[in-house]
């Protein structure tokens, strides 16, 4: 492979936004990747992986490059240059490179991937944690896995199409799919493609939701003409499907804490031509009091650690905070007791995150099931979805009934 200047530059600019300026990966590729309409996807693909790659290791290559944060310019091209030598790539005549020491670079490599927190670069914290919740064997598997890159997958909406027809569709788009067994609305790519652009897309035929997302919906038992209240509704990946799932009958209120979260929820119905769904801001305790015994389901997506999403988001690595993670399981908690007051009896709830930490999940359950809030519901199962046993994301899911 040969080192393209304006790529790589792009490329060292992304990474300073990333680890300097704590911008979110995502958004700084989703703009770089706007700055020259002549990349062609090799460009672009090649801006985007080679960033993800590099924050994803961000510890082990910083180890070898022998840099600390904040980093300098010069840092961020030490660093990038210890990805393209391990990458066996050639480093052009840049002044850049001109310092390059290859072969101590493969041996420090050598070197720390015996251990595991600088082989799988994460922070010392993090590890101990998960260490301590999931032992070292699964961890160890669990943190390999969620360092490789995630395949696209497509969520079919079959309000509009069956998954045959936006097959065939998006190959006459020059994009290749397979079906994913066990999962019934899922299309995966064969190759990476920008599937935004398409037609198929733009007509509301799909939405990129990872296979295990797509599980927890499903887990619902949802039926048409059903109420439903989705609480944790946030730009609505898991509404828009319970609205699939519904045929668009009945209703769901999709509520959150962020309006803004919900606006981008409005657009995406109308895109997918979704008509049974009402948006509530939780402003206050009222809206939920108003709907007291009143749903005969309820989710609550809760917000997490973001754990079991570490393939698509490798920054929170960098991001997370041991006291974000103390927070966050205390307005889990919160979450389950209140807004399991909205089930009305007879009727059921999921509990779900994308986290593989017990913690945040089947203990949330229990100590719910255990609390004054939790005794009028039992436990009827749970799914603990760990990225390298199912090759998805991680995730979890419980549904309870209340009586
Ligand atoms: C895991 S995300 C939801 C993802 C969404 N369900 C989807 O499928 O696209 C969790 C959401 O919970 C929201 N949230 C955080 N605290 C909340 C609270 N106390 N009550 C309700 N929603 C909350 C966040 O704004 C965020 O949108």
């Amino acid at each position: 492979m040969r080192l393209h200047r304006n790529l790589c530059f792009a490329v060292i600019d992304g990474l300073h936004q990333i680890f300097n300026e704590d911008a979110y990966a995502d958004k700084v590729v989703q703009s770089l990747l706007r700055r020259d309409k002549r990349w062609g996807s090799r460009d672009r693909g090649f801006i985007a992986e080679t960033t993800y790659e590099i924050v994803r290791y961000k510890r082990l290559y910083g180890e070898i490059a022998a840099v600390k944060s904040p980093f300098s310019r010069d840092d961020l091209w030490r660093i990038f240059a210890v990805w393209a030598t391990l990458k066996g790539i050639k480093l052009p005549d840049w002044k850049y490179f001109t310092e390059t020491p290859s072969r101590k670079i493969k041996g420090r490599f050598d070197e720390l991937s015996k251990i595991r927190v600088f082989r799988e670069s994460i922070p010392d914290w993090m590890d101990a944690l998960a260490v301590s919740e999931l032992g070292e064997r699964l961890w160890t598997n669990e943190l390999t896995k969620l360092n490789e890159q995630a395949d696209v997958i497509l969520r079919v909406n079959t309000l509009k199409i069956t998954k045959e027809k936006l097959q065939g569709l998006l190959y006459d788009e020059d994009i290749n799919t397979e079906f994913i067994k066990g999962y019934d609305s899922a299309l995966k790519l064969s190759e990476r493609a920008n599937v935004f652009r398409t037609e198929a897309f733009k007509q509301g035929f799909f939405e990129v939701q990872d296979a295990s997302s797509q599980l927890v919906a499903a887990y619902l038992n949802v039926k048409p003409g059903m109420k439903v209240v989705d609480v944790c509704a946030g730009a609505g990946g898991k509404t828009l499907h319970l609205a699939s799932l519904m045929q668009n009958k009945g209703q769901i209120i999709a509520m959150d804490i962020y309006e803004s979260k919900l606006k981008k929820l409005k657009i995406r119905a109308r895109r997918n031509g979704v008509h049974n769904v009402d948006m509530r801001v939780i402003d206050s305790t009222k809206p939920i009091k108003k709907l007291h015994n009143k749903a005969d389901r309820v989710l609550i997506d809760a917000p997490c650690s973001g754990l079991g999403v570490l393939r698509r988001n490798p920054d929170s690595k960098w991001k997370l905070q041991p006291e974000f993670i103390d927070k966050i399981k205390s307005v889990q908690q919160d979450c389950l007791e209140q807004y399991s007051k909205m089930v009305k009896s007879g009727g059921q709830m999921v509990y779900a995150t994308c986290s593989v930490l017990p913690s945040e999940n089947n203990n949330q359950v229990d100590n719910f099931l255990n609390s004054e809030s939790g005794k009028a519901f039992t436990f009827v199962k749970d799914n603990k979805v760990f990225a390298h046993k199912s090759g998805y994301d991680g995730f979890y899911m419980a549904l309870l009934t209340k009586q």
